[in-house]
C-alpha cells in the first residue's frame, strides 16, 4: 500500500520534541517524591474508585516529572481468553501518563498515544507502569511509559509514547455531558482540583 497521508509521515509524527523545546519543570507543589496522587475524578475509568470495572490504577510520584504506578489485569479486562485487552493496557499507560501532568500542574489532555504491545499480559497480573516527561513546548507535552511483568524490573510487556496538550478548564465544562458536569462541580472536593490546576484563568 502506498500513499501515506498528511498525517502518517514517517519518524513518529507529533510524537518527537521540536527543537527549541524545554525541559519539564516539576512544579514547586508538586506532591513529594513517594507520594500517592489520588484519584483526579471517582468515575474516571483509569483511576477513579467509583468505577466496578476500572482500572483503579494507583499512580505515585517520582523524582523529576515521573511516575510509577500499578495495574492488576481483571477478568472483566480480557480480550483474548486468559489476556489483557490491548485498549485496557493502552488505557492503563495513558492513565499513567495523564498523571504526570498533576507534577506540571497542568491540566492537559491526550493529543495522541502510540503504543508498542511487546508481551501478552495475562489475567492476574500486576503490570508496573512508569512514566516520564520528556519535554515541554508552549501547550504541547511528551511523555513516554513502560509497563513491566509482575515487578518493576520484570520484562517489559508495553510501551508508550504520547503527546498531551494542555486544556483550559472549559475543555471539560463546554464539552462533558451535563449531568456529570453538574455533579462533578458540586463535590466540594472536585471545584478544588480544577481550581488548583486552573493555572492560567
Ligand atoms: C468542572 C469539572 C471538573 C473537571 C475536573 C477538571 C480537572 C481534570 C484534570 C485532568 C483530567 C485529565 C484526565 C486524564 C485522563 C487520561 C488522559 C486522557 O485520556 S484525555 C481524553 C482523550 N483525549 C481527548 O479527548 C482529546 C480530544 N482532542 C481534543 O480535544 C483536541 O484535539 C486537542 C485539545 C487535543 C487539541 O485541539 P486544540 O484545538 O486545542 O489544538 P490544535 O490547534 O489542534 O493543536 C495544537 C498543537 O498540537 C498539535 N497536535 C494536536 N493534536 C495532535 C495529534 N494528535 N498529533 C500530533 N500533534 C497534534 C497541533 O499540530 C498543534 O501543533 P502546533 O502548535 O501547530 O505546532
Amino acid at each position: 500500500m502506498s500513499g501515506a497521508t498528511a498525517s502518517e509521515s514517517p519518524g513518529r509524527p507529533g510524537l518527537k520534541p521540536p527543537p527549541d523545546a524545554a525541559l519539564p519543570v516539576r512544579h514547586p507543589g508538586a506532591p513529594a517524591p513517594g507520594e500517592l496522587l489520588g484519584a483526579h475524578y471517582d468515575q474516571c475509568f483509569g483511576c477513579g474508585e467509583g468505577q466496578p470495572h476500572g482500572l483503579h490504577l494507583e499512580s505515585r510520584a517520582g523524582d523529576g516529572v515521573s511516575v510509577t504506578a500499578e495495574f492488576t489485569v481483571q477478568t472483566a479486562h480480557q480480550g483474548a481468553p486468559g489476556l489483557a485487552h490491548g485498549g485496557v493496557l493502552a488505557s492503563a499507560l495513558d492513565e499513567t501518563l495523564g498523571s504526570l501532568n498533576w507534577l506540571l500542574q497542568v491540566i492537559a489532555v491526550t493529543g495522541r498515544l502510540e503504543t508498542d504491545f511487546v508481551r501478552p499480559v495475562p489475567v492476574g497480573t500486576t503490570l508496573y507502569l512508569r512514566a516520564h516527561c520528556r519535554a515541554v513546548a508552549g501547550r504541547k507535552i511528551y511523555s513516554t511509559a513502560e509497563g513491566r511483568i509482575g515487578a518493576p524490573d520484570g520484562p517489559v510487556a508495553v510501551r508508550a509514547e504520547a503527546l498531551f496538550l494542555e486544556v483550559k478548564l472549559n475543555h471539560f465544562t463546554d464539552n462533558g455531558r451535563p449531568e456529570e458536569i453538574q455533579a462533578a462541580m458540586s463535590d466540594p472536593d472536585q471545584v478544588k482540583v480544577a481550581r488548583a490546576f486552573e493555572v492560567n484563568p
